[in-house]
């Protein structure tokens, strides 16, 4: 677990140079390179964008498809007056791993391709001169590490990853470098949770630092006003006529903390922007500020043309553009943590979001589905580093997100195997050690597959609300018996209700591969017509059960993945197209979805 995940910010204690732009790159499928002394830095190799997948810069096949280790360099300048901070290089992914070298020095490793870690380079750095990072990184699969796969190698002696997961493996450095420096004594973390008390809040706080300094914490409104400061490492911020963040109705406030006893020259200062909200469940409610919400929104990927699986704040932006045209107010980071800068957005949008550690493929028949074996995945050699390496990534997840007023609850997985009760025990463990990571205590959840029913799931207990992924109209029932899908699908609705079910329950998948432009009257599978077809039929039957408390269609937008006889170039279940232009479905959510209130 890291020690701080504080995003960067830069004022008179802290400075952050991000470090993007052309890395020197080269692939070492011999494993050459600690011996070649690669981790002195290269001049050779190719020029490679960061933050970038490497992926689809390359115009051949092996390149594209690379399976194994891969080395990044660049120089770095680190000034004179740096002297005296601490000096951090902090990642915001590498993909699926890596380890870090400043000047030939070997500083540390990472497990995990989507959360950041930072490396100390303190005592590795010369000052007033350039200096060299590299980073060896590494893409492989297995079924001890998340995203579950199996890395197999081929008759020609080159590895090739077999996800258990529908989306590419792209990798390498998929987010920011940052270089920090940072004052000896700081701040590590914070915490903050919330009490409504009528038109008055009460913002409760704590704060970690790494010394004895004093601590003052201060709350601004949206124009700069102070409006609550409190003295010390624990306490609360009275706030009157408190400005709630609500859904698609955001208000942030500057969280102000400052270490030292000179207001004048603090030893340290932080801020973040926070919105004060509740999250509740309350029988098969969801309640954002004690208001019942309903979700509307969508299944999402980190992907498009160029960037691959990398951030791209030019992406991002287009997306909320989209999805406040079309009306949704909710979407699940699938299948895995974005780039802070994502909940950023949400935070500034009043978008809510089910934030999800890339817990996938833990289900042989989806391996099977995408090639793997057929067989209990919680029983086989891999669970102990698998368990390790999973509530590792959960407790640097919350420790990351923990502040944003848009992370609505934590998804610890999606569709594992839960009919297999080898998965019980791995579930009651899982829970239990995540239980207490959240101070504001958001609802845990997972999503279940089409074979993970009331009927035959092991683990419904475990979950504070239901998460449910059907595809009856496309993976069974699909084109003229989509009929006979809307009834099987009404079946397992009335099981529910008939159960007495008492959570909420949110369908976090369903749709239809839809190429775009492809007419037909009446329709087929893969037209247009199809896929609203199928939409109108969920919706119709999301209407009739009180206990339905979203719909997240999938996916936003079309997304790549492993090609296959059943994937045309990626995954086209898309509303809109990889390049986000919209198909005849947009407009059918765009109709349906305004006409209710922005947060039910
Ligand atoms: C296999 C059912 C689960 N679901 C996972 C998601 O990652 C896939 O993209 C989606 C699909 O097949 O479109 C199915």
């Amino acid at each position: 677990m890291e020690t701080s995940l504080l995003y960067p910010v830069t004022n008179d204690q802290r400075t952050d140079q991000k470090l993007d732009g052309l890395w020197r790159f080269k692939f070492d499928e011999t494993k050459q390179g600690a011996k070649a002394g690669w981790e002195t830095g290269f001049h050779d190799g190719v020029s490679m964008p960061v933050p970038a997948s490497f992926n689809d810069f390359f115009t051949d096949k092996d390149s594209r498809e690379y399976t194994g280790d891969f080395w990044y360099s660049r120089k770095f300048f680190v000034p004179s007056a740096a002297k005296g901070k601490a000096l951090f290089l902090r990642f915001d992914a590498v993909t699926h791993r890596a380890t870090i070298f400043v000047n030939g020095k070997e500083i540390r490793s990472h497990e995990g391709g989507f959360l950041p870690f930072a490396a100390d380079i303190s005592s590795a750095v010369h000052y007033g001169a350039e200096n060299t990072v590299v980073v060896k990184g590494n893409n492989e699969l297995s079924r001890e590490a998340l995203p579950a796969g199996d890395t197999i190698t081929l008759r020609n002696g080159k590895k090739m990853v077999r996800p258990f997961f529908d989306f590419y493996n792209y990798s390498g450095l998929n987010r920011s470098v940052h270089l920090l420096t940072l004052p000896q004594e700081r701040v590590l973390d914070y915490t903050t949770t919330f009490e409504l008390n009528g038109q008055d809040a009460t913002v409760n706080y704590t704060v970690t630092t790494n010394g004895d300094a004093p601590v003052t914490v201060s709350l601004a409104d949206a124009d700069g006003q102070v409006v609550a400061t409190a003295q010390g490492k624990e306490g609360a911020l009275q706030v009157k006529n408190a400005h709630l963040w609500q859904v698609r109705n955001a208000y942030l406030y500057t969280l102000t903390i400052q270490v030292g006893d000179d207001a004048e020259t603090p030893v340290d200062t932080y801020t973040d922007r926070i919105g004060i909200r509740t999250i509740r469940i309350s029988g098969t409610n969801i309640l954002v500020n004690d208001k019942p919400i309903y979700l509307k929104g969508f299944g999402r990927h980190e992907d498009s043309p160029f960037a691959g699986r990398a951030f791209d704040l030019n992406v991002e932006k287009k997306d909320f553009a989209l999805m406040k045209w079309i009306g949704a107010n909710s979407f699940r980071t699938s299948h895995y943590p974005y780039d802070e800068q994502v909940y950023k957005i949400a935070d500034e949008e009043g978008f809510l979001l089910t934030d999800e550690v890339p817990a996938v493929g833990f289900k042989m028949a989806a391996a099977a589905f995408l090639g793997g074996l057929n067989q209990s995945f919680f029983k086989g050699p891999w669970l102990k580093k698998l368990h390790e390496r999973h509530i590792d990534q959960i407790r640097d997840l919350v420790k990351r997100d923990k502040n944003h007023p848009s992370v609505l609850a934590w998804s610890l997985f999606n569709e594992p195997d839960t009919v297999d009760e080898n998965a019980v025990p791995y579930f009651k463990q899982i829970f239990d050690e995540s239980k207490d990571l959240d101070p504001q205590s958001r609802p845990r959840t997972f999503t279940l597959s089409e074979d993970d029913t009331i009927e035959t799931s092991k683990v419904l207990d475990f979950p504070d609300f239901y998460m449910l992924n059907r595809y009856p109209g496309w993976y069974h029932f699909g084109g003229h018996q989509i009929s006979d899908g809307e009834a099987g699908l009404r079946d397992e609705m009335d099981k529910w209700q008939k159960a007495g079910v008492t959570k909420p329950v949110v369908f976090t998948e369903f749709g239809a591969d839809t190429e775009a432009g492809l007419h037909k009257l009446p329709s087929v599978m893969w037209t247009e017509e199809y896929q609203v077809e199928v939409l109108k039929m969920f919706s119709r039957v999301f209407d009739d059960y009180d206990f339905i408390k979203g719909e997240q269609v999938w996916n936003l937008a079309d997304f790549q993945t492993v090609e296959g006889n059943m994937r045309v170039n990626g995954n086209k279940k898309g509303i809109f197209t990889r390049d986000r232009q919209p198909k005849e479905a947009a407009f059918f959510y765009h109709d349906r979805w305004n006409k209710l209130p922005l947060d039910y």
